[in-house]
């Protein structure tokens, strides 16, 4: 009913609302002010970070297009429900896959879409995991039969390896696949409950076939875990086979659009094909053939893959929150020193800047080693497909540590920049909680953060050993090679600047490694009692030290690749000095942060004196005022489109406040004016006789 308003009540109201209106915030012109600033052309950046202007239009257009369909809607993201989610992410999983085929399009547009989308769904490990395991390991045969029934999404399918026993230690899968060479099958069974798969993403109640990891015995003996494909649910009715248990695992944490599952198999048979052959085979007799020697870990092959592709995304994730956080407190106002005077940008807090434009640098970062890990990956891909699997270790050493780094680095970024928001931070609406909740998984699946750092500590010291033998190393392990004289090295920085130079944070970088590389091969020697030993208690009683190192030797890896990948956009031109400039400001930011947060190390190894450590805590913060005015540019450099974003504060016009209130709207809980609880508790409870005076 429309509400009237007398004459006198409006002339009383107008002065009051004149005063507030002299000094309230106006968020669109603040972020247009922010634009304004920029020192460098933000189209030219934007275009270069997606691959071109093409791509950067296409997104767009796709955007528009999909934004209009019932399963690209997202105004009701925030509110559904868990089995609503779960629907509505196989809705969007069809609905992707429909447009694809409607506009004949790639699979590079078809993670564009995915992405923009953004509703993982029982698909997801079809996607991630079932067709690259295929591809890595299914032989020409297997991949025939088997790849267009996937990629025509006939049959949809899942990695079930983790069981409710056994996630990190692989080798100890109780699954068993036991061949029988009189009907040419294998059984397999689920001997113990803590054999039970527990986790795979889409098993619960979409996927109809897996690729199962299960401890291979043939002749009575155990060959370890391998590779096999089955069918699990009817393609007729969608109700599991016999001798089948599957369901889904509950709520989790987060991205409960996916329905992890849990799988129980008693006495299945699967054909003697079934095993997935490329490497390690079966002969009909029951004959193991095993993988090529240097090839001993194939079975591991799909975990490296995703893990180089959770190294890629991490960036993505941490560009977009920081995109949030950087607009919304450039349009913040809070507080002000004297009346009458308009409040202070939150962003202009030392402390606000101090801590999200480091974070922003750090998006940039991740960008580029994300860049230089897929490159390692296809270029690891190539060469094994020439039957060459030299470059395996090195693959596997920098995939863990990356895989380990980048991931703890944009969880805990995604929450920093939630906490740089505020009470609206923690709205769902701001976007940031559910990117959160959704994202921190990354530090567990695919390998627990702290045993993938492991991995990459025991290559490290392997690779000491090595060198202190006189094997000559190469990538980025090289600087072992030196690590005695490293010991020896003392920092040469005498003035603030001097810590602009990158090749003196490199050095920075590259030294605390090192020693931390000769410590923690020390610690094993000692705990070991000579010959250091890279399991058991030895081990086991070194993991600290050996992280530590991982740490370093991972932030040293992202450092450089910034570093390299900077001066080839400078040798090639490939941007306007500008940019470059805007750029080089984030990479010594980035540098000087992770520095400074860890002089600690290099204070007690003796690298870096106080003074040294006072100067470069200077040049940290004269970076973060240097970085301050291109800060908007720079977050809309990453071209993040407010259709992905889906979120109030991170709206591209800066207009938060109506954004918030506009989204707030399709809360189930407003659907009507008294509230779901005015009939079902309040209304009883409050008419009660005496109920007001009792109280
Ligand atoms: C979309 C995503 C959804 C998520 C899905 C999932 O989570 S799916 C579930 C994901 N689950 C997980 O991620 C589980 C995580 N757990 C694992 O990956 C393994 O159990 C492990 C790597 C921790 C240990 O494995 P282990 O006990 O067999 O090995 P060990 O420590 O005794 O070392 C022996 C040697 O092997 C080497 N080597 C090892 N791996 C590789 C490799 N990939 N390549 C090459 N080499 C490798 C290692 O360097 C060492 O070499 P060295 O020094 O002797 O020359
Ligand atoms: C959301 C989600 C989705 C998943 N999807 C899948 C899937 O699709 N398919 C699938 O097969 N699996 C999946 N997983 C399982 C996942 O890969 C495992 O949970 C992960 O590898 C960690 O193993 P875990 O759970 O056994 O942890 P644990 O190994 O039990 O870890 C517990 C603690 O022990 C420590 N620890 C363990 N071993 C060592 C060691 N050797 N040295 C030092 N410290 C150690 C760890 O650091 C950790 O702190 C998923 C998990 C999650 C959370």
């Amino acid at each position: 009913m429309a509400h009237f308003v007398d004459a006198r009540t409006r002339v009383l109201q107008e002065e009051s609302t004149k005063a507030v209106l002299s000094n309230c915030s106006d968020p669109k012109a603040d972020l247009a002010a922010e634009r304004a600033r920029a020192t460098f052309d933000v189209g030219e950046l934007l275009h270069y970070l997606n691959g071109g202007r093409e791509k950067v239009e296409r997104k767009a257009h796709f955007a528009e297009l999909i934004s209009r369909t019932e399963w690209g809607n997202k105004s009701e993201r925030y509110f559904q429900t868990r089995e609503e989610q779960y629907v509505h992410g196989l809705k969007v999983a069809f609905g992707i896959w429909d447009f694809m085929k409607e506009k004949r399009l790639g699979i590079s547009d078809g993670r564009v879409l995915r992405s923009l989308v953004n509703a993982p769904g029982g698909l997801e490990l079809h996607i991630g995991m079932f067709i690259p395991s295929l591809i890595s390991h299914a032989n020409p045969e297997q991949q025939a039969k088997w790849l267009p029934k996937a990629q025509s999404l006939e049959i949809i399918g899942t990695y079930a390896q983790t069981e409710l026993g056994h996630g990190t230690f692989v080798r100890g899968l109780e699954t068993t696949a036991t061949y029988d060479s009189d009907r040419q099958e294998f059984i397999v069974h689920s001997p113990t409950l803590t054999s039970t798969k527990w986790w795979p993403g889409g098993l619960g109640k979409t996927a109809t076939h897996i690729i199962l990891m299960a401890r291979l015995f043939t002749k009575g003996k155990d060959y370890g875990p391998h590779a096999f494909i089955m069918q699990i649910r009817s393609l007729e009715d969608h109700k599991p086979l016999t001798g089948i248990t599957i369901g889904d695992i509950g709520p989790k944490f987060g991205f409960n659009g996916v329905d992890n599952g849990f799988l129980r198999l008693e006495y299945v048979r699967i054909p003697r094909e079934a095993m997935l052959m490329r490497f390690a085979k079966i002969t009909p007799e029951g004959d193991y053939v095993p993988p090529p020697p240097a090839n001993a870990k194939a079975s591991y092959a799909t975990m490296m893959y995703v893990r180089s592709t959770i190294v890629q995304d991490a960036g993505k994730f941490l560009s977009m929150a920081v995109t949030i956080a950087t607009r919304y407190t450039s349009v913040r106002r809070q507080t002000t020193s004297s009346k009458g005077q308009r409040e202070t940008q939150v962003l202009d807090y030392q402390s606000v800047a101090g801590s999200l434009l480091p974070l922003l640098a750090t998006a940039y970062a991740l960008h580029f080693t994300g860049k230089v890990m897929m490159q390692m990956y296809t270029d690891f891909e190539r060469s094994r497909d020439r039957g060459d699997f030299s470059n395996l270790p090195e693959l596997h050493a920098f995939s863990s540590g990356l895989k380990a780094m980048c991931t703890t680095i944009t969880s805990e970024g995604i929450e920093k920049s939630r906490l740089l928001c505020g009470g609206h931070g923690y709205s769902r609406l701001s976007g940031l909680p559910d990117m959160y909740t959704s994202y921190v998984q990354n530090s567990t699946w695919e390998g627990d953060n702290n045993v993938m750092f492991l991995q990459t500590g025991r290559y490290l010291i392997k690779s000491l050993l090595g060198a202190m033998t006189g094997k000559t190393l190469s990538g980025y392990a090289k600087y072992l090679e030196n690590a005695q004289f490293e010991m020896k090295e003392r920092c040469n920085v005498s003035t603030e600047v001097q810590w602009l130079d990158p090749a003196a944070q490199l050095a920075a970088f590259r030294n605390r490694a090192a020693r931390l590389c000769v410590d923690a091969a020390e610690q094993l020697k000692q705990e070991s009692g000579g010959n250091p030993v890279f399991e058991g208690e030895p081990w086991d009683n070194s993991n600290v030290i050996v992280i530590k190192l991982a740490v370093a030797h991972s932030q040293y890896v992202i450092y450089k690749n910034f570093m390299d990948s900077l001066q080839g956009i400078r040798s090639r031109g490939e941007l306007q000095p500008n940019t470059v400039r805007a750029l080089a400001d984030l990479q010594g930011l980035f540098g000087l942060t992770v520095l400074e947060r860890e002089v600690g190390d290099m204070l007690e190894s003796g690298y870096l004196s106080a003074r040294q450590v006072k100067l470069l805590r200077a040049q940290q913060r004269a970076l973060v005022k240097a970085v301050r005015p291109n800060a908007v540019p720079l977050v809309d450099a990453f071209g993040f489109l407010d259709y992905e974003l889906s979120s109030a504060l991170g709206r591209s016009d800066g207009d938060v406040y109506r954004g918030l209130l506009e989204m707030a709207q399709a809360s189930p809980l407003n659907r009507t004016e008294e509230g779901p609880g005015w009939k079902a508790v309040l209304e009883a409870q409050m008419k009660k006789p005496g109920s007001r005076s009792r109280l």
